[in-house]
């Protein structure tokens, strides 16, 4: 053993920490420098080495629990993890966003509705191929997750802008798997009433719906003598899309497509519907039965939140997990008891709002899995 090297068996690592409070922007980190140590029989020595994660950053705790206590405050629903803050941005911030907005050329045009992405495109299996996001959106972003606490020490990294024309929607959906299971939605411009529901009264729609598929082609087949699964499929679609069913969006790739075109194929429908039941496996047919019914209760929206024009609606857990979420394609909004938030702005039930301008969402979340380097022009 080399003079000076303390014996291995007699020597503790321990590490000493360096702390530092940083301010930057609208929140507080703490900064850390980790200095590893070998404690040996005789002498401390620095063990010192360069590694990344001798230096970390992480938010304040004090600041994290400050935040999560201001965020629980706003609380809307019957499910848990649902926040609404009213007036998130004033109506100057709004103006200046909306303008930021509409002089980007680069839309979708979807049924219902047009988007714009911002921070890249999700792939469903590479993450997310990620481009530079213009410097208006980082602050909002930084602005967002600073006031929502939701990521922990990391920040959200895509932006889906969606822009529903008066009767616009989306139908009931569940983001995909590639996002961190939660979102933030601003919105601005005009409001509209997002609907949660249970995953389960959705199966069984869609069950219902294919044994009436199912009731159609044998009868099809008796006057024909004939199995003309393609056509009734293709029916079994439309009745689908004409009827807003659940898609799972994939990510941004997929969305455009799967949100164009709702159920590209029944099978696609009843995985969907299978994915939320426990008897579910991938590959096989879908378990549910033609025969069960709903019981009365799952037939309900689970809970409505009013977005008005720029509030922040965040959410999470059951309510990003266990239900579907979408926006009726209607020219107004009837609020009633079940919609949920209504004192935060003021208002009482019955009440019913027009649509009559644009409205413009923005759809904050997180895509851990991240390709860099992948410009898009
Ligand atoms: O426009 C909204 O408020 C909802 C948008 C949404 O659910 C999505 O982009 O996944
Ligand atoms: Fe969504």
């Amino acid at each position: 053993m080399g003079q000076g090297v303390p014996d291995a068996q007699a020597c503790r690592r321990v590490s000493a920490g360096l702390g530092l409070h940083v301010n930057a922007g609208l929140e507080t980190f703490q900064a850390y420098l980790r200095i590893p140590l070998v404690v040996g029989p005789s002498r401390l020595a620095p063990h010192w080495s360069y590694a990344p994660s001798n230096l970390f950053v992480t938010r304040d705790p004090a600041r994290v629990e400050t935040v999560r206590r201001n965020v629980r405050a706003h609380r809307v629903g019957t499910l848990p993890s649902v926040y609404l803050i009213p007036e998130f941005v004033s109506h100057q911030e709004e103006g200046l966003l909306l303008k930021h907005v509409y002089s980007r050329e680069r839309w979708k045009s979807l049924s219902g509705r047009r988007l714009q992405e911002y921070g890249g495109t999700v792939h469903h299996k590479q993450g997310l191929l990620e481009a530079p996001l213009p410097e208006w959106m980082s602050s909002l972003l930084q602005r967002v997750a600073a006031k929502a606490g939701l990521w922990r020490d990391n920040m959200p990294n895509h932006v889906l802008l969606n822009a529903y024309p008066p009767g616009g929607g989306i139908m009931p959906h569940q983001d995909g798997p590639m996002y961190e299971p939660c979102v933030c939605i601003l919105s601005l411009g005009c409001q509209a009433t997002l609907h949660f529901t249970r995953k389960r009264a959705l199966e069984h729609k869609v069950s219902a719906q294919r044994s009436l598929q199912q009731q159609q082609q044998q009868q099809q087949q008796q006057i024909h003598g004939t199995a003309n699964g393609t056509a009734s499929n293709a029916s079994y679609d439309a009745a689908l899309s004409a009827d807003n069913s659940p898609v799972r969006h994939a990510g941004t790739d997929d969305a455009e497509q799967l949100l164009s075109s709702t159920c590209l194929s029944a099978a696609n429908c009843c995985e969907v519907s299978c994915a939320a039941s426990s008897t579910y496996t991938s590959g096989s047919s879908c378990a549910v039965t033609a025969d069960q019914q709903p019981p009365a209760e799952d037939k309900q929206t689970e809970m409505s939140v009013l977005l008005m024009p720029r509030s922040l609606l965040m959410f999470q857990h059951a309510a990003y997990e266990d239900c579907l979420h979408g926006i009726d394609e209607v020219l107004e909004d009837v609020c009633t008891q079940q919609t949920d938030d209504l004192t935060a702005y003021g208002l009482h039930s019955p009440c019913t709002l027009q649509r009559t301008s644009e409205r413009v969402s923005l759809t904050i979340r997180r895509v851990p899995r991240v390709r860099k380097g992948l410009l898009r022009l």
